[in-house]
């Protein structure tokens, strides 16, 4: 077994609450085991730009409760090509860095695992990263509790206003190909509707649920839409019901880049503990190619192949007619 004295770590992709927690544990769970640290800053991008920096374990003091990530992120191109790939293993090379711990979502973990095929001598290990719950092999990803209450917060507020002037509101949220974030937010704040990427929306049965509404004498609505709806986004789907829907005032609201702001949950706090200590670790103990996951509040380690093959989201179809059902 290959013994590793030299680590780094990067946050890639979508940002998410939950990634500073987990590269202060990653930084201080290596730094104990006897480990050297770095870190790269904006994803693969400064991995091949070799924008790199040693970490000690006051660099992470104080970043527990910050959102974004002190690492900074990107979505890099050049990482993509085989020549990328070739720069950023001997900058790793040079720097004698024999193990990475990637923090991102999927596409983070694809190009994590082609690398490692190519250079299977620096271990690789995935700690899953993104507001999106998309990822196979961990109940919850590193920001989703956050995100979800930060939306959950806002259309508490929306509620407040639509239900006063008796208005129907179409609220956007994040997950282009992912309803995570939508169906517990609709669950949370009572949604009259939930669209999702995952589910083909039949406007038709939509209206007929919102005349419903009306005639039941509701005085507001709120249709949360996940913004990669089939139908297109919130406003969009506005316009489809605007022709059919008489005597309700609509408004649209895109909740927009602020879902994936603010402080860490305690939730994602513990959650960015518990997968960088278990990252780390596993790779002391000679696993590489994996990622680490929560699953049924243990620790579940599975390989990046895996993950990136079984990964279609399971719509949960027992929630969404919970939702439909408490909203009557
Ligand atoms: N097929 C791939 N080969 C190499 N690198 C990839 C591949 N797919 C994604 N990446 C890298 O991972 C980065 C993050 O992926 P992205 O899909 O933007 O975010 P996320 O990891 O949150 O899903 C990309 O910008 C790119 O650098
Ligand atoms: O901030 P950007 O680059 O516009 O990306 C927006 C996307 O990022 C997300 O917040 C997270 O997606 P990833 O986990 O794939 O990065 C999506 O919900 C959203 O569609
Ligand atoms: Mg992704």
């Amino acid at each position: 077994m290959h013994k590793i004295s030299k680590l780094a770590v990067l946050t890639s992709g979508g940002d998410a609450p939950g990634m500073n927690p987990c590269i202060r544990s990653i930084v201080r769970t290596a730094i104990y085991n006897g480990l050297e640290v770095v870190g790269i800053r904006r994803g693969y991008q400064g991995l091949i730009e070799d924008d790199m920096f040693p970490m000690g374990t006051r660099s992470v003091s104080n970043i527990l409760n910050l959102g974004g990530t002190i690492l900074k992120t990107a979505r890099c191109l050049p990482f993509r090509t085989d020549e990328g790939q070739e720069i950023a293993y001997q900058n790793l090379k040079k720097r004698g860095i024999d193990a990475l711990v990637v923090i991102g979502g999927d596409g983070t973990f694809t190009g994590a695992l082609r690398f490692s095929k190519s250079y299977p001598d620096v271990a690789v290990m995935g700690v899953p990263g993104t507001i999106d719950n998309d990822l196979y092999g961990s109940t919850y990803t590193l920001g989703f509790d956050t995100a979800t209450n930060t939306v959950i917060e806002a259309i508490d507020k929306i509620r407040d206003t639509a239900d006063a002037h008796d208005r129907l509101f179409f609220i956007e949220v994040m997950g282009r190909d992912s309803g995570a974030i939508a169906l517990r937010a609709g669950i949370s704040c009572g949604a009259e509707a939930i669209l999702l990427p995952e589910k083909e929306t039949a406007i038709d049965d939509l209206i007929e649920n919102l005349k419903s509404g009306q005639s039941k004498k509701k005085s507001s609505s709120i249709v949360i839409v996940a913004e990669g709806d089939k139908h297109g986004g919130a406003y969009d789907i506005a316009k489809l019901v605007e022709k059919q829907v008489k005597n309700y005032d609509i408004k649209v609201t895109i909740l927009g880049h602020l879902q994936r702001g603010g402080s860490p949950s305690a939730f994602d706090r513990v959650l960015g503990s518990r997968l960088g200590f278990a990252a780390v670790n596993a790779l002391i103990a000679g696993k590489t190619q994996m990622m680490v996951g929560l699953e049924a509040n243990y620790i579940k380690i599975t390989s990046l192949e895996e993950a990136l093959t079984q990964h279609e989201f399971k719509l949960e179809e027992d929630l969404m007619k919970m939702a439909e059902i408490l909203s009557i």
